[in-house]
């Protein structure tokens, strides 16, 4: 496909030794290195420990961990393998309850094992199953990111300024993205988007990994700290916002990456356009609005003690440092002086609690 080279991200793959091998995204920008899970336990922590992490990723993280997983059953019994396939997916469901991804690829494994146990075929053949789904997912996977790519793009004009929060880019999927994917595209037809990308703490995938993507790919990133992107809108340097899902509700309410609803009630207020870029994989019709969305709570410890070793920002991105920002007055309910509060119109009340 025309954006091929940037699956050279490459999140996770099997090995010519069908060994199941994941990027480690926590090492990431300053090391790439890929580690092998083999058991059902070194998956879950690969996931939960957000050595691969987003949505799409970790559905096809998981149907490929279920597999090799499979291959430490020592059973013969069709019936007691099938169990134990089982235990493992309920138990690799439980890693991260946000993005429905996880366990809606874990489904796709158990109903092509269902289907295959329906043949009465023996433990070897059943494990073939599981593997060929998870090719499936995972070459699907590829094919969705592009097919957003080529959507996202028909919104999007030559020269714009692009926000993104968070990483959902090539380093969330197995192909070219969601969010980051009509950039890439864009970017091999000339686009030439300027795009800026929240650090997104505490875990700062925007800073480490939107940006590491993105400056490899030869786009104009440039950083921001989370709390300036208003700031950038205020100075119309946004035209679009795109942003990933981890699960939308059958309403419409899209769990992202925290800081998403700030970023998307500013650009709200400037009249700008925010796109949650979404694999139908990520769509939950059973879940009916936002409030029923399941929302991760990870350790303090992310935010208190961990992450800030460099490099924090790849090499070749580019950062903004404003010190300050300027709050409309429009936004402002009151002023509150020493000589009494000031409500609007601000030009009137200034004027009068100056006058000698
Ligand atoms: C394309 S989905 C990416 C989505 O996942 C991220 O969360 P995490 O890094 O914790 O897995 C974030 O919400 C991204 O928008």
């Amino acid at each position: 496909m025309e954006i091929d080279a940037v699956y050279e991200a490459g999140t996770l793959y099997l090995d010519e030794r069908d060994e199941l091998l994941i990027l480690d995204q926590t090492l990431l920008p300053g090391e790439r290195r890929y580690i092998p899970v083999k058991t059902a336990q070194e998956v879950w922590q690969a996931i939960y420990q957000l050595k691969v992490r987003g949505a799409p990723a970790i559905g096809v993280a998981a149907a490929y961990g279920l597999y090799v997983a499979s291959k430490n059953i020592e059973e013969n019994d069709a019936g007691k393998f099938c169990d134990k396939v089982r235990e493992m997916s309920a138990y690799l469901a439980g890693a991260r309850p946000t993005a429905v991804n996880l366990t809606w690829a874990l489904e796709r494994m158990e109903g092509a094992l269902n289907l295959a146990r329906a043949a009465g075929v023996p433990p070897q053949a059943l494990r073939q199953a599981l593997k060929e789904e998870a090719l499936a997912i995972h070459r699907e996977d590829r094919q969705v990111c592009f097919s957003i790519a080529q959507n996202g793009l028909t919104l999007l004009k030559k020269g714009m300024g692009l926000l993104t929060h968070c990483n959902a880019g090539a380093l969330a999927t197995t192909g070219c993205g969601t969010a980051l994917a009509p950039i890439y595209l864009g970017q091999a037809r000339g686009y030439g988007f300027r795009v800026f990308a929240d650090e997104t703490r505490p875990l700062l995938q925007g800073a480490r990994l939107t940006a590491y993507e993105l400056a490899d790919a030869g786009v104009d990133v440039t950083v921001i700290c989370d709390n300036m992107a208003a700031s950038v809108m205020a100075q119309g340097r946004i035209d679009a916002v795109l942003v990933g899902c981890d699960r939308v509700a059958a309403n419409g309410d899209a769990a992202n990456k925290i800081g998403t609803l700030s970023v998307a009630l500013a650009a709200k207020h400037y009249g700008i356009p925010f796109y949650v870029c979404a694999p139908t994989s990520t769509l939950d019709p059973a879940c009916p609005d936002g409030a029923q969305i399941p929302i991760e709570q990870r350790d303090g410890a992310e935010i208190a003690q961990m992450w800030y070793r460099a490099p924090m920002v790849a090499e070749g991105a580019k950062t903004y440092n404003p010190a300050f920002d300027v709050t409309g007055h429009e936004l402002i309910t009151a002023l509150i002086t020493e000589k009494g509060v000031l409500y609007p119109p601000f030009d009137r009340a200034i004027a009068a609690v100056l006058r000698p």
